[in-house]
């Protein structure tokens, strides 16, 4: 079994609100008079990480992640419950946390190395590296509290990355830095990551948590929402924002294998939607015993959110021929297949966006559009109305199995009627000239050499 890195039993973490700055202080004067409220910012959260591995944290603003965090990095004691950690943490939480702003960032460098427990000959032996990978020229001679947020960030960063942590936890700091930034910092977490460190990652950009995390977990008003795959704790994530948006929210997570049928029954809708599955067409025999593993699996992972003035009834996709593909499709390397999604309207619509996504296993979006983008302007529609869309595109994609995402909104609203993540899944067979494909996506190019050929010495 794996060693376990991060412990958290039962946490929860109580603050006190006061009405106003005076109420705390009569608290000390006038113990037994508190004015205070009780806060419960966590609530009863348990996981653990294993070792090596990393996990996301998400959840909305003021859900309690950074709280928790701050536990785990041993900022702030739990109320009750217990953190067991095993190993050295680095953590980037708040911008700046941890630094002197009258020190200068070579001060600070040592500084924070120390507090983290190396020694002075170590950090010396780091040094140039933290100054390169924070890039800030002659600013790490100059004190901190001159800098701009960005510094602070590549600096703070340069720092957590560099000591030889076996912890890593990073709270969303990424985004602060320029572009060529959040491209090093991603590439030396991956590293960092590969090398066999745990990681613990808030963030709420769902292409990040998804490409950089092992697993993942979702705080939802200082309780445990759900956790599991990085790819279904977003799509749980992305389900509970739709829905509190919508008012909808449920005060649980839902199950989300064969429940889709019911996971909306609190809409508004005047004339209600029928109760559906995500439509697939079942009438063609499967093929094969993986094919029918992965509809399984498929129809476990597929969820739905949407207001559902309009259904999506019909998701299918067909081959170069133009031919129903089946249920679980399987397409060859860079075929050019149709997907046809049918709408029907239950609610009049100013108009609508439809598109869809490809995404890989692990839920990044590879191909994907919508009629917007495509030029395809559907205007007003009414009730009972139904529409057939059809898009047409190649799968220049690597060998493996993909899931089809289909999604529509009101025109200006830009609100959801409905979305359906993991609709339907496919395979790719490779290309049949033998060609390895290593990339996500393969193009065609033209390749050519120029061989200088040497000069010939004459002896
Ligand atoms: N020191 C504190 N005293 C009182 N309440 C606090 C304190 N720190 C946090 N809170 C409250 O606890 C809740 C959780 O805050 P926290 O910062 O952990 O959320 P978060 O999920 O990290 O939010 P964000 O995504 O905006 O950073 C919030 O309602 C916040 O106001």
């Amino acid at each position: 079994m794996n060693e376990i890195a991060i412990s958290v039993k039962n946490v929860s973490k109580c603050f006190k609100k006061y009405p106003h700055p005076v109420a705390r202080l009569q608290e000390i004067l006038l113990p037994g008079k508190s004015k205070a409220e009780e806060f419960w910012a966590l609530q009863d959260i348990s996981f653990e990480v294993p070792k090596g591995e990393t996990l996301g944290v998400v959840g909305r603003n003021g859900s309690g992640k950074s709280t928790l965090l701050q536990i785990i990095a041993g900022t702030l004691t739990p109320t009750t419950g217990a953190v067991q950690v095993n190993g050295r943490i680095s953590a980037l939480l708040e911008l700046g946390s941890g630094f002197n702003p009258e020190f200068t960032g070579r001060q600070n460098v040592f500084f924070n190395g120390r507090l983290l427990g190396l020694s002075q000959k170590e950090i010396e032996d780091k040094f140039d590296e933290i100054a390169r990978f924070a890039d800030i020229g002659e600013f790490i001679d100059q004190p901190v509290k001159t800098y701009s947020s960005g510094m602070f960030v590549r600096l703070a960063f340069a720092v957590a990355v560099n000591v030889d942590p076996d912890i890593l936890i990073v709270d969303e700091a990424l985004a602060v830095g320029d572009i060529v930034f959040q491209h090093r910092c991603i590439r030396r977490m991956r590293a960092l990551m590969e090398s066999g460190i745990t990681t613990l990652f808030v963030s709420h950009d769902a292409s990040a948590i998804k490409t950089l995390c092992s697993s993942a977990i979702m705080v939802h008003d200082g309780k445990m929402y759900t956790s599991g795959s990085p790819n279904q704790v977003i799509i749980d994530y992305m389900k509970l924002v739709t829905e509190l948006e919508l008012n909808l929210a449920p005060d649980k997570p839902e199950l989300r294998s064969d429940d889709l049928p019911s996971d909306l029954d609190n809409s508004p809708a005047t004339e209600v939607p029928p109760e559906v599955e995500p439509v697939r067409e079942c009438s063609t025999p499967v093929e094969s015993e993986s094919v029918i593993e992965a509809n399984e699996s498929t129809k476990k992972k597929a969820a739905r959110r949407g207001n559902r003035k309009a259904l999506i009834e019909e998701i299918k996709l067909l081959d170069q021929f133009e031919e129903y593909a089946g249920e679980v499709p399987i397409l060859g390397f860079n075929e050019e297949v149709t997907l046809l999604i049918g709408l029907k309207v239950y609610e009049p619509l100013q108009g609508c966006i439809v598109g869809f996504y490809v995404c890989d296993k692990n839920g990044n979006e590879i191909i994907g559009s919508n009629t917007f983008e495509e030029d395809l302007r559907i205007g007003k529609l009414e009730a009972g109305e139904e529409l057939q869309i059809k898009f047409r595109f190649k799968l220049p994609l690597r060998t493996g199995s993909y899931s089809l995402t289909v999604a529509g909104s009101e025109n200006y609203s830009s609100i959801t009627f409905d979305w359906i993540d993991n609709a339907l899944v496919f395979q790719v067979l490779p290309p049949n000239t033998g060609k390895q494909i290593y990339a996500l996506v393969d193009q065609p190019m033209a390749v050519s050499v120029i061989q200088k050929k040497l000069p010939v010495v004459v002896s």
